[in-house]
């Protein structure tokens, strides 16, 4: 088990969950689909109090079944509930089968899909397709899910919204926008990657009341990490602490006009509590540097020998904001490869590593999607379209720990992977990166593992994003993350923190 964390699932692992509790624990398949139902209807009840008037959507398999139990109940509540199936129920099998039988029975209009209905309810169900989906939709179906989500109707999906692959969050075709989606027995792991953010809308997880010791024989796929996760790595200090224990951080990069992206790095990582801070970086930039920031070191390098006395000192490095790719970079990057400290890579320093492969297993890797495809000689697009699978192929490749950047970041250390909970689109800006790698590195200075730092580190950066989104996504800077990083490292003497 991970401390804070939470599993995450394939689809095949939480079918194999399915027939366990079915099989094994002895529930009836139709009592799990009705207990899927139910949760369903309670959470669209609590999301949409006022809400009497409710439209379904169902396809050919058991997902369709959670959907005619859900009219169903709708009904019996004496609302106005209505199904439009786009796969005819009368080849329905099973569970799924007697779930259309008892809804026409109960009352529940059910007829083909038919578009023009969509607008006559306050909020359509979709039960089109769940962890059954083999292939991108398209034909009558794309065309009733683009119908779906032009309606202006806010939409609850079940399970996941219909089109969305379990497994990768990719979107092989066209996929249901829903404003809520409330999973089944196991947490999918495609609702948090790839593509998820923009169709899953609130997430809701229903267990369906089986027992905990039910995947105790299946290590899940991945573990989501949440703040809870960070803030068990970040033991109050003791109260005798000196700077001495917290480390030295070294952050080495900015050729000429690129001294921010150090000089946010070193900021960073002294605000995530780094004992000290130096930057190395072009001569031209520390003056900048020093006036911005007084509590930063700052040093002028020329060339790589000008880094042997900041050696001495450091106890980790971060190595890459605005660090180029020139020759001053090169001769840089390839001194510090030789360094006994570990090393956080970012950035161009990553750019540098693709083109001469290497493996070290005490670094900490932090590519975006673009370097990723780079460092793994393959384009943006195959990075996208499955990140677990490039995360461990990076991890497997150039050793350490690797964390892939995007919406849904995922940490690999060979062994577990994690998605760091949390992020907004406001990220999407200059200087979001630098400012993780000093997180990162500040917190291996302070004695995390590369996996703890790297883990805590993401999901630290997207909570303190989250926090200085609240006045707005658009505009906001990587600089703004910095006064909220430090409520963020402190849970115990920021009550807030915890909550967010
Ligand atoms: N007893 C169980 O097994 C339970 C299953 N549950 C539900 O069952 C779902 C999984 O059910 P199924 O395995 O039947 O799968 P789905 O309900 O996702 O659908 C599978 C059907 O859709 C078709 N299909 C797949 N891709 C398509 C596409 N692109 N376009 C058109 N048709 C396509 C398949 O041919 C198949 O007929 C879960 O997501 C969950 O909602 C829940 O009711 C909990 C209990
Ligand atoms: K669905």
């Amino acid at each position: 088990m991970q401390p804070g964390c939470e599993p995450l699932y394939s689809a095949a692992q939480v079918r194999e969950l399915d027939r366990l509790a079915i099989e094994q624990r002895g529930v009836p398949g139709y009592e799990l689909m009705t207990r899927a139902g139910a949760a369903a209807f309670a959470a669209l009840r609590r999301h949409w109090p006022e809400a009497r008037r409710v439209h379904v959507l169902c396809g050919a398999g058991n997902n369709a079944g959670d959907g005619y139990v859900l009219a169903r109940l709708a009904r019996a509540e004496g609302w106005y509930a209505s199904v439009g199936w786009l796969a005819d129920p009368g080849r329905l099998q099973g569970a799924a089968r007697t779930a259309w039988e008892d809804a026409v029975e109960a009352g529940v209009t059910v007829a083909p899909f038919d578009a023009g209905r969509l607008t006559a309810c306050e909020v359509i169900v979709d039960g089109l397709l769940g962890t059954g989906l083999q292939r991108g939709v398209e034909g009558d179906w794309a065309a009733a899910i683009a119908a779906v989500n032009a309606s202006g109707v806010p939409v609850l999906a079940l399970d996941i919204p219909s089109g969305l692959a379990a497994d990768t969050g990719r979107v092989p075709g066209t996929a249901i926008r829903a404003a809520l989606t409330v999973t089944f027995i196991g947490r999918k792991l495609g609702l948090y990657t790839g593509q998820a953010a923009d169709y899953v809308g609130e997430l809701v997880f229903a267990g369906l009341e089986l027992p905990a010791d039910l995947a105790a024989d299946m290590p899940p796929r991945a573990w989501l990490a949440g703040y809870d996760c960070a803030a068990a790595r970040l033991a109050p200090r003791s109260r005798t602490a000196h700077k001495g224990a917290f480390g030295h951080v070294l952050i080495v990069g900015g050729r000429p006009g690129m001294g921010g992206a150090a000089r946010l790095a070193g900021e960073a990582a002294a605000r995530v509590g780094a004992g000290l801070v130096s930057v190395a970086t072009d001569p031209g930039h520390v003056a900048a540097v020093l006036a911005a920031r007084p509590e930063l070191m700052a040093a002028g390098v020329d060339g790589a020998p000008d880094l042997e006395p900041l050696l001495e000192r450091a106890s980790v490095i971060g190595l890459g904001p605005g660090l180029g790719q020139g020759r001053w970079s090169r001769a840089l990057f390839e001194r510090l490869l030789r360094a006994e400290q570990p090393l956080v890579l970012d950035a161009d320093a990553l750019n540098l590593l693709a083109a001469a492969p290497l493996r070290r297993d005490d670094w900490v890797l932090t590519p975006h999607p673009g370097e990723a495809a780079r460092l793994l000689g393959t384009d943006t697009a195959a990075v996208e379209a499955d990140r677990v699978a490039a995360v461990q192929q990076l991890q497997q490749r150039y050793g350490g720990v690797v964390l892939l950047k995007g919406a849904g970041s995922l940490v690999c250390d060979g062994a577990v992977v994690w998605i760091a909970a949390g992020g907004n689109p406001g990220m999407a800006s200059g200087g979001m990166g630098d400012v993780l790698t000093g997180v990162i590195a500040g917190l291996r200075a302070q004695g995390l593992t590369p996996a703890e730092a790297t883990v805590a580190g993401a999901v630290l950066h997207a909570a303190a994003a989250d926090r200085a989104a609240r006045d707005g996504e658009r505009g906001l800077l990587a600089g703004d993350l910095l006064t909220p990083l430090r409520a963020l490292v402190n849970p115990g003497q920021d009550h807030h923190a915890a909550h967010d």
